[in-house]
């Protein structure tokens, strides 16, 4: 059985990530991108789909957890200590940055080094590659070196792929039953390492990679990077801890940032809601520019935007919601059948049907981020200023339509009153900085769509008799996105309108103090399940990003000490080592969905950042 959700901690090397469980064991790893096919999918079912154990020999055979765990510092290194009857070891994780000095010609590696602490510790590493999200058996060589005195290569190959295990002097490795196995011991002050590189198996073996130099190089790295953060209010270590996770969710060589590193961990724990995450959504990307600008990250939020002007490059009707990391459009969605899924939440999908859906907040949300870049001085505005009008033309024929919204429903089409919300966004910022350009802009065109639109939403998208907008026009039901209606100016926070509406979704959507983005139907019909409003049966947990906009709410209503409050209970959520996924199981007390997610993690940075 996989670990639970909150038992991981992420390594990556900025262009793909992999999760370490407190046991020891790799269990999700893509290679060599965020969105290639993994050849470590146990995540998703068990062992045999694919994972790599190192922990002490008894502690592999028995599963026992690492007794402490923590990254080093600053950092994206994670160390794991077991304590035996033998004595006590550290195993320390990472990735290092690609095609820095001392990383194997760009190859993605994983490095483990092995310190002994006390006592003499037999040591076990378990492989087994499964390529292909955990479908494919490799065939697995051993490679010696005539005249070298340093232990075999032991390689796996199949098709496009193949991985390489280095370890050192004194560690004997063999196989049995589809499984590599290293065996070795340490003792206190010693320490030896294991790699694990993945080359295109058309190409020459990948040079032996050097752990001590990766590990002084990566150190170096995130030391480098998390000096630059500009954040020193009272919770700079969640603050930071989510940045390092931004930073890791980003394709280096394009800007591009993924939602999640992860496919299918379960909105609800045996449900269908289980989707891919490892894509570029311009929403999730655009806040998350947003943060990083507002943390002194300006080349990476630089890098995204310039992203953002390649991927939409071309006809605005073409613009899609979400791309893959190097701007690629065809996400087209399917379902892995040999994979059991996490804890059998069934189906395991890859790609996202979501990527032909028309969610017009987005609109917004880009607009919003390129204003941001234009006023925090982000060098090179003249395409982003082009893009800009481009959108907004766009927009203008077409915001009267139905959409699938922020939450991307399944369902049928709505005119859903945060989009509005986000269309008003994209014009109020239009205006603005059409305003602050020499000459005689054309504000008038674009001031009179930004006033039509803010009296069709108060006047369709606000029910008077109970005080608070609504999920839809003429609809009863409540929606968290509402929450961003004072985050984005649409109103002030103490428009009685806006109070309302925060206490109505506090009141209403309200599970456990925390906040469920819309009310999900919990029973239907006997013998089957209910579909929910958003077009989907069963339910999912609280959604941690409406959770972070509700403290954010609470603190510009004037109700700062509730808000901090509700935030601090939210620290409590994340895991030991500071990582949050998508949602939270209030029932299990256990998190839920993709992990670690960039939409969690960016509402934290913002509600620290007002609350503080
Ligand atoms: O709820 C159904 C939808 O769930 C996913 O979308 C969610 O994740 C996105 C990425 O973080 C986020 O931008 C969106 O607001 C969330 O609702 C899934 O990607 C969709 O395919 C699915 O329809």
């Amino acid at each position: 059985m996989a670990a639970l959700i909150e038992d991981f901690a992420l390594v990556g090397d900025m262009r793909t990530a992999a999760l370490v469980s407190r046991y020891g064991s790799v269990d999700w790893l893509c290679l060599p991108r965020f969105d290639s096919p993994a050849v470590f999918a146990g995540l998703l079912g068990a062992d045999e789909h694919g994972s790599w154990r190192l922990a002490p020999a008894a502690c592999v055979a028995g599963r026992r957890p690492a007794a402490r765990r923590r990254y080093r510092g600053d950092s994206l290194v994670l160390e794991q200590e077991w304590d035996t009857p033998e004595g006590s070891v550290r195993v320390t994780d990472f990735m290092p940055p690609r095609g820095r000095s001392g990383s194997p010609d760009g190859a993605p590696c994983v490095v483990r080094v092995v310190d002994g602490l006390s006592g003499t510790v037999r040591m076990r590493s378990v492989l087994e590659t499964r390529f292909s999200y955990g479908r494919i058996v490799p065939w697995v060589r051993r490679e010696s070196h005539a005249g070298h005195r340093r232990p075999d290569r032991v390689v796996a190959v199949a098709g496009p792929d193949s991985l390489w295990l280095d370890t050192e002097a004194g560690t004997e490795t063999y196989g049995s039953d589809l499984t590599t196995y290293a065996d070795f011991t340490v003792s206190a002050g010693q320490r030896t390492a294991l790699t694990l590189t993945w080359q295109a198996s058309h190409l020459r073996p990948p040079p032996r990679p050097d752990a001590e130099a990766l590990l002084r190089d990566t150190e170096r790295f995130w030391d480098d990077w998390t000096n630059r953060c500009t954040y020193n209010g009272p919770w700079r270590g969640a603050v930071m801890r989510s940045l390092i996770t931004l930073k890791a969710l980003t394709y280096a060589p394009t800007g591009g940032i993924v939602a999640a590193p992860t496919t299918s961990l379960p909105e609800e724990i045996g449900g269908v809601r289980n989707w891919d995450y490892r894509f570029t959504w311009l929403r999730d990307a655009a806040i998350t520019l947003a943060s990083l600008l507002r943390t002194g990250y300006h080349e990476e939020a630089r890098a995204w935007r310039e992203w953002l002007l390649r991927a939409v490059a071309g006809d605005a009707r073409n613009l899609q919601i979400m791309y893959g990391v190097a701007g690629e459009r065809e996400l087209a969605e399917s379902e892995l059948p040999w994979l059991p899924g996490y804890e059998n939440s069934r189906p395991v999908r890859i790609g996202n049907g979501a990527a032909g859906q028309l969610q017009l907040d987005v609109y917004g949300e880009v607009v919003d981020a390129l204003y941001l870049g234009q006023t925090s001085g982000l060098a090179g505005d003249d395409d982003s200023h082009i893009l800009q009008m481009k959108l907004m033309n766009y927009l203008e024929s077409n915001w009267q339509e139905p959409d699938e919204g922020i939450w991307e429903v399944r369902g049928p089409r709505r005119h859903f009153t945060h989009s509005k919300v986000m269309t008003w966004v994209a014009a109020d910022r239009t205006v603005r900085r059409l305003s602050r350009l020499p000459g005689e802009p054309p504000v008038a065109r674009w001031r009179a769509l930004r006033d039509e639109v803010h009296r069709e939403v108060c006047a369709k998208g606000y029910d008077a008799d109970r005080n608070t907008f609504t999920q839809s026009y003429g609809s009863r039901e409540l929606d968290a996105s509402l929450l961003l209606i004072p985050q984005v100016g649409f109103l002030p926070p103490h428009d009685p309108r806006v109070v309302g509406t925060v206490e109505a979704v506090q009141r209403e959507l309200n599970d456990d103090g925390f906040v469920r983005r819309y009310p999900v139907e919990q029973d239907g019909p006997p013998g089957e399940r209910a579909v929910s409003g958003d077009g989907l049966p069963g339910g999912e947990g609280v959604f941690l990003a409406c959770s972070f906009w509700l403290a954010h709410d609470l603190a510009l209503i004037g109700r700062r000490a509730e808000g901090r409050r509700l935030f601090e209970r939210l620290l409590a959520l994340r895991n030991d080592v500071g990582l949050l996924a998508e949602e939270w199981d209030t029932g299990h007390g256990r998190q839920v969905g993709n992990f670690p997610q960039a939409f969690s993690h960016v509402p934290l940075i913002d509600a620290a950042l007002r609350l503080g």
